[in-house]
């Protein structure tokens, strides 16, 4: 098989080490180079707890993508930093595929746009883990049945954007195959701002965050005399990894823009 090259913006984060491992581990794949925040021209293995690859860390993302020509940018860091690394690849021929969430509508029609003009594969997954994938299947299915809907997201108490980018793209997977719909009371009242949660074309949203959580969430469809939930839970890390995996693959294959995984896995 063809070597892919690789650049991970995020090396030292949570989901990036993870992502190391997996280049680490796979033999197509080769480490090219990282984007980090600090160690400049050090290597990825002079660096306390991640693997023993030799790839250079830069700070300068331009400078990597110049240096280094990578086929691929895995991006896992923040919202702000994520959109302009994508737009950044895309601008020097380098297929992004972004876990980072917290990105607008706006921000993934920018991107969608620039993709297709520029003829280059792009992936942005809210959730590679195949066991969410399902999920937000599951419920578009369910939804069809269920007009009343609420979803509860719950993760670690370090995450940035909230709800989560599961929680959102679930929730328009599920909107569009459910007609709009005002959920509760028509008059229902919040005595606390914010106790119904938040609200995407009716279905509100729940997020929790607790030290101890990893990534987790459950879609609750309430009938007459009846409740259906469908639930996912992340444990670790590694659950995403096969779904970074086949996203690096597929991108390489791409010309446009791709946001979802349910979009490439059957
Ligand atoms: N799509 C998916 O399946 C998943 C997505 N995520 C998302 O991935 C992102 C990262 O999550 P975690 O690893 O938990 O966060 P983290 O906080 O552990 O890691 C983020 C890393 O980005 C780095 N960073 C910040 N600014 C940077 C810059 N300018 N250049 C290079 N690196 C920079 C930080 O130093 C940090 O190491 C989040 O947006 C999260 O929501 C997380 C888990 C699964
Ligand atoms: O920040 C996280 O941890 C996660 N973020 C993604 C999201 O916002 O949905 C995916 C997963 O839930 C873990």
């Amino acid at each position: 098989m063809k070597q892919i090259k690789i650049v991970v913006a995020g090396p030292r984060g949570r989901m990036g080490k993870e992502a190391l491992t997996l280049i680490e581990n796979t033999e197509h794949f080769s480490l090219v180079g990282v984007i980090d925040r600090i160690n400049e021209g050090k290597k990825v293995n002079e660096i306390k707890g991640l693997p023993n690859l030799d790839a250079i860390i830069y700070t300068d993302a331009i400078q990597c993508f110049q240096e280094t020509a990578p086929d691929v940018l895995i991006d896992l860091t923040t919202p702000e930093i994520g959109r302009y690394h994508a737009e950044l690849a895309l601008d020097y021929g380098v297929r992004p595929v972004v876990g980072t969430t917290g990105f607008s509508k706006l921000d993934l029609e920018r991107l969608s746009k620039l993709a297709k003009e520029r003829q280059i594969g792009a992936i942005i997954a809210p959730n590679f883990a195949i066991g969410a994938i399902l999920l937000m299947k599951f419920s578009q299915m369910a939804a069809k049945y269920f007009k009343d809907i609420e979803i509860i997201e719950l993760h670690h108490d370090q995450k940035l954007d909230a709800p989560s980018g599961t929680a959102i793209k679930t929730a328009e997977l599920i909107s569009s195959v459910r007609e709009s719909k005002k959920q509760g009371h028509p008059n229902e009242h919040e005595t606390i701002q914010g106790a119904r949660g938040a609200e995407f074309d009716g279905i509100h949203i729940h997020s929790v965050r607790l030290p101890g959580l990893i990534a987790h969430q459950e879609v609750m469809f309430g009938g007459h005399g009846q409740l259906l939930s469908i639930r996912h839970d992340s444990f670790n890390r590694e659950s995403f990894m096969s779904g970074v995996k086949v996203s690096v693959e597929t991108v390489m294959n791409l010309e446009v823009l791709v946001y979802g995984l349910e979009n490439i896995i059957e």
